[in-house]
């Protein structure tokens, strides 16, 4: 698929002394969706955390669309183009579905967060600016109906749903995606992935995500890359992953 977007050479980190990535190298192509998988603790949530800036790892970097950092802010990370959802439900209860995807641009304008849901910001331009992103994200989304909907009421497929639309808001390269599907039933998961596969296909977004269920990823992923204990086990296209030996043992022999 083209050149390179996101590089990690060598990256290790480590809690305490338990090390939780482990000289860990791999690419991700512009343009696809790759997976991580790998059993529970293997150090995928660690992995799109040093992504983003949340971590810093102990060694190594990591090498964004031609940028070389060994350590980043997030809010930096948010601004180079790296986008990201959390694997449990950070978004405003509340607050309707709009306020919350509004919230999603609150490090990319003038105006602060309060400002720019309750519409008392700054810049009237820039205000209406960003309600026609996140009325289009919406849009994209099929979630226009929901627009005026306090997120608390609705169904958990749909919140994140708009936990999506809020990454998505800010026009991201890379959409760093943490277990999107976790907890849903086998429709909203299939919808889901649906969304996962419009959002890359249609917006260009490159997408780097954690999932457990093999046959979603088996179906949705370009690439996949296996960790176990913090280390790369295999790394290819999915039906070279599936039949991989050391994955098998490491991954998809264990029961979650
Ligand atoms: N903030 C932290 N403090 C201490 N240890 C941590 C922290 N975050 C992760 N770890 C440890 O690092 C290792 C990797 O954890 P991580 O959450 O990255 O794995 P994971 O593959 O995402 O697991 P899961 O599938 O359960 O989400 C584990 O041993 C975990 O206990």
């Amino acid at each position: 698929m083209g050149t390179q977007l996101l590089q990690l050479h060598d990256v290790s980190l480590s809690f305490q002394g338990i090390s939780a990535l482990n000289s860990l190298s791999f690419e991700v192509a512009k343009g696809e969706i790759c997976a991580l998988i790998g059993p529970n603790g293997a150090g995928k949530s660690s992995l799109l955390n040093v992504i983003n800036g949340v971590y810093r790892a102990d060694a190594g970097d990591v090498v964004f669309d031609g940028v070389r950092f060994e350590r980043i802010h997030p809010y930096k990370a948010a601004h180079l183009g790296i986008g990201r959802t959390f694997q449990h439900n950070a978004l405003f209860g509340r607050l309707s579905v709009i306020e919350n995807v509004l919230a999603g641009l609150a490090r990319h304008g003038r105006a602060t967060f309060v400002e720019n849901i309750f519409r008392v910001g700054r810049d009237p331009a820039e205000r209406r600016r960003f309600r026609a992103r996140a009325e289009r994200i919406l849009a994209f989304l099929e979630l226009e109906r929901h627009a005026a909907t306090v997120v608390a009421t609705l169904p958990y497929g749909v919140q994140k749903r708009v936990d999506l639309a809020r990454a998505l808001v800010a026009e991201p390269k890379l959409l760093l995606l943490d277990e999107p599907m976790a907890g849903m039933n086998q429709e909203e998961k299939r919808e889901m992935s649906r969304f996962v596969a419009g959002v890359n296909a249609e917006l260009g977004t490159t997408v780097v995500l954690i999932e457990h269920d093999v046959g979603i990823v088996m179906d949705l992923a370009h690439h996949v890359v296996v960790l176990d204990y913090g280390r790369k086990v295999a790394d290819g296209a999915p039906e070279d992953v599936r039949i991989n030996p050391d994955v098998i043992a490491a991954y998809l022999g264990t029961v979650h």
